[in-house]
């Protein structure tokens, strides 16, 4: 079949921020280039700058979405980045990747809108769910990013319970059934490091993303996001807008720091410096030079964990570190900073 009459089956990556979607997005560009397929990505960050988009190949058809979120300040853009992948380069898949911070049931009404300009279909929204940060919201029990990651967790239609290695099994029992509280549907994997079997992931609930399941009540606890629940979404027209409102913004408590950095730092001091965020600066990501290393390093901050790897960027890419975090001090996060650089 001409390449041009074919539906681009599309795969959102939702998930709360450090969760794993860009693990698992690594992972489905290398299943989809072992079986011959050319996939397309969309990327979007909150930060100024794409680092995660850094270890995808360069070969890789990427729109990058930087500075905002795009399930709302640059949601606008989303249909159009997508439309203009498939035109020129005719993926044979599109992922994207959202910020963590996003709402997948905009992103999802965005996909909407671009299915009808072009044939893309939505086929999945793949929810990754930190085992570790989950359990900690449920414990704490209240706040916007525990509503955020219920919204996640109840918009998708395949659920991706990571770093389970960072819990027990019991624990895992239990997240599983916290999970299986907000949404009754889509299949559980627990996982580390994402390591899930994609074309299972592509295969299963195929149905359920594009609005092609029948249910005839809408359970207690289901997805709110109006595409696999055609009845319900009639009958609670209301509810649901009232619903999407709250969710649009939802997520407005996150904020992102982006800091440039001139000179190469000490690699201990700044190991020691990432011991001493703020507990509200919860996710930092970021490439840097060593003062006493010859090679450069991306860092990966996740909940108070700091994983560091060796990289060699192509191109100009500057040293630069994003902070993620809810409602932190500036400039408090400037004065550490600062004292990294003596
Ligand atoms: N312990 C543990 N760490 C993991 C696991 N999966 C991913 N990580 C680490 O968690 C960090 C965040 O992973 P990413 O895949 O970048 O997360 P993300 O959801 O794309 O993050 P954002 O783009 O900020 O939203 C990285 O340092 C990963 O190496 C896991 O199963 N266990």
């Amino acid at each position: 079949m001409d390449k041009r009459e074919r539906t681009v089956p599309v795969y959102l990556l939702s998930g709360f921020l450090g969760s794993g979607k860009t693990t698992l997005l690594k992972r489905w560009l290398e299943a989809a280039e072992a079986a011959g397929r050319k996939p397309a990505v969309v990327m979007n960050e909150l930060g100024d700058v794409n680092l995660d988009g850094i270890e995808i190949g360069r070969d890789v058809r990427m729109a990058e979405m930087l500075g905002g979120c795009i399930c709302c300040t640059v949601r606008g853009d989303l249909g159009m980045e997508m439309l203009k992948l498939v035109e020129e380069h005719e993926p044979d898949l599109l992922l994207i990747e959202s910020t963590g911070a996003a709402n997948p049931m905009d992103i999802i009404d965005a996909i909407g809108d671009a299915s009808m300009l072009k044939r893309v279909e939505l086929k999945q929204v793949v929810t990754v769910v930190d085992a570790k940060h989950l359990q900690a919201q449920r414990d704490k029990g209240t706040g916007q990013t525990f509503r955020l990651m219920k919204e996640q967790i109840r918009c998708a239609t395949v659920l991706i319970l990571n770093k389970t290695d960072l819990v027990t099994d019991p624990e895992a029992d239990e997240l599983e059934r916290l999970i299986r509280e907000w949404n009754r549907f889509a299949p559980i994997y627990r996982t580390v490091g994402s390591q899930i079997d994609i074309g299972l992931l592509e295969r299963i609930n195929s149905e359920a993303a594009s609005g092609r399941t029948e249910i005839t009540e809408e359970p207690e606890g289901a997805c709110r996001c109006g595409h696999s629940h055609s009845h319900a979404e009639h009958e609670h027209a209301a509810h649901e807008h009232a619903a999407h409102e709250h969710a649009h913004h939802s997520h407005e408590h996150v904020m992102a720091y982006t800091r440039y950095f001139d000179h190469p730092v000490n690699s201990e001091a700044f190991e020691e410096m990432m011991g001493r965020l703020p507990d509200n600066v919860y996710r930092a990501k970021g490439i840097l030079s060593f003062t006493d290393t010859s090679s450069r390093f991306m860092f990966q901050y996740a909940y108070k964990q700091l994983d560091l790897m060796k990289i060699n960027p192509q191109g100009e890419v500057p040293d630069v570190a994003v902070f993620i975090g809810e409602h932190f001090d500036r400039a408090e996060l400037e004065l550490l900073i600062r004292q990294l650089a003596g």
